[in-house]
């Protein structure tokens, strides 16, 4: 069974793709569909927390200096800088959701992606590195439009951030185990699906 045999070797899965490709659309219907077979890390953050939230479940608090030790021991697979905060996600919060038997989504810009390819300890979890792409140009564009979750600034930014997408694509695809073409989506989401539960 497939199930069986994703739950004996979770792994990570690292999804790119430019803003507005589907990425969040796969991986609804993939939680939709198996939703105890994967899981998502908790993130790090500087920020205070609020009311409500708690310390591991919605991020890990800490301090600036510690999440800067963090980095520079390696121990950061990624981070942000959010105005004054930082956010990032840790090599443990990836092996803790792995350790409970669940694959670990993780949806991260290139640099990002390339911090996690340099990661010695990352990269022993066997981490399937996935591109999305859209159809082309125009059909990213009516999609983020349709959307409607944009001004016309941020539209700005993420078709300019796209095409640095599609660049990095272009010079590096042997980065990627896996490229995928949302054009038709149930189409992409069986192979996507079939990718992860092979
Ligand atoms: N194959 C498809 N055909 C048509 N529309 C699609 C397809 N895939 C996704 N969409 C739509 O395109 C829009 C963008 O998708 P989504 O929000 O999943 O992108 P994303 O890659 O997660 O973006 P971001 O990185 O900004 O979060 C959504 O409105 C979604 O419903």
């Amino acid at each position: 069974m497939p199930s069986d045999s994703v739950r004996s070797s979770p792994r990570p899965i690292v999804l790119n793709g430019p803003s507005g490709v589907g990425k969040s659309t796969l991986i609804g219907m993939l939680m939709k569909e198996f939703p105890e077979l994967f899981g998502f890390s908790v993130s790090h953050t500087t920020r205070t927390p609020r009311v409500g939230e708690k310390d591991g479940v919605d991020y890990f608090f800490v301090s600036q200096e510690e999440i800067e030790k963090y980095i520079e021991e390696g121990k950061m697979l990624e981070t942000a800088k959010v105005h004054t905060n930082f956010y990032g996600t840790s090599v443990m919060a990836v092996e803790m959701v792995l350790e409970s038997g669940k694959h670990c989504i993780i949806d991260v810009d290139i640099q990002g992606a390339t911090t996690m390819k340099s990661n010695a300890r990352f990269m022993a979890s066997k981490p399937i590195f996935i591109f999305i792409s859209p159809p082309d140009f125009d059909e990213l564009r009516s999609r983020l439009m349709g959307r409607g979750t944009e001004t016309p600034e941020s539209m700005a930014i993420r078709l300019k951030d796209s095409l640095a997408w599609d660049k990095f694509y272009r010079s590096n695809p042997e980065f990627y185990d896996h490229r995928i073409i949302n054009d038709d989506l149930e189409t992409a989401y069986k192979e996507f699906r079939d990718i992860i539960l092979e």
